[in-house]
């Protein structure tokens, strides 16, 4: 009787209820999503991507900040997952930086952004973050929250 009673305590996957299979569904769906997009981020030589640009709807994108030839300048972060990202605030001021676009080979444009950003969202553990994003990393941030709302780097340019 002993293991029937341990399989019980221990949860065993086949006894979880209907819910819990299909949110632990869901949840492994996102974490598979999170590795692909940092591993395509970074076969692309890129410092984002948006879910949306690999045909995924879900308000998701991966900041992925490193020094590179335009912004030689800027932080080399861990390619951190955004989940249901937002601008809290953010400084009144914009300024002009050159942006591209994975999803728009070979063009780049001079775009307006915001240069500090408080933002929020949560991590691919689901705990809620907040932080403020300056000069570099603020100007990814707004590329991919763009992405998120079908507009791109184009849209912006004046
Ligand atoms: O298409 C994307 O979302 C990725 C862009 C992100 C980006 C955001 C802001 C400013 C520049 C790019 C790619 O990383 S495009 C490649 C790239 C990398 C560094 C600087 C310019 C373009
Ligand atoms: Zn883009």
């Amino acid at each position: 009787m002993a293991e029937i009673r341990e399989v019980v305590q221990l949860g065993h996957p086949l006894l979880r209820t209907q819910a819990q299979y299909v949110e632990n569904v869901q949840e492994q769906r996102i974490q598979n999503l999170v590795d692909d997009l940092i591993a395509t981020v970074g076969q692309a030589n890129g410092v984002g991507i948006a879910a949306p640009q690999v045909a995924e709807c879900c308000r998701l994108f991966i900041v992925a900040s490193r020094p590179n030839l335009r912004y030689p300048y800027a932080p080399t972060m861990e390619p951190t997952a955004m989940i249901n990202p937002k601008i809290l605030a953010h400084s009144t001021e914009a300024v002009k930086g050159w942006e591209g676009c994975l999803s728009i080979p070979g063009i780049r444009g001079l775009v307006p952004r915001y240069q500090i950003v408080e933002v929020e969202y949560s991590d691919r553990n689901g705990k809620l973050q907040k932080q403020e994003l300056t000069d570099f990393v603020a100007r990814i941030f707004q590329h991919e929250l763009d992405h998120l709302d079908g507009i791109v780097f184009l849209d912006r340019m004046e």
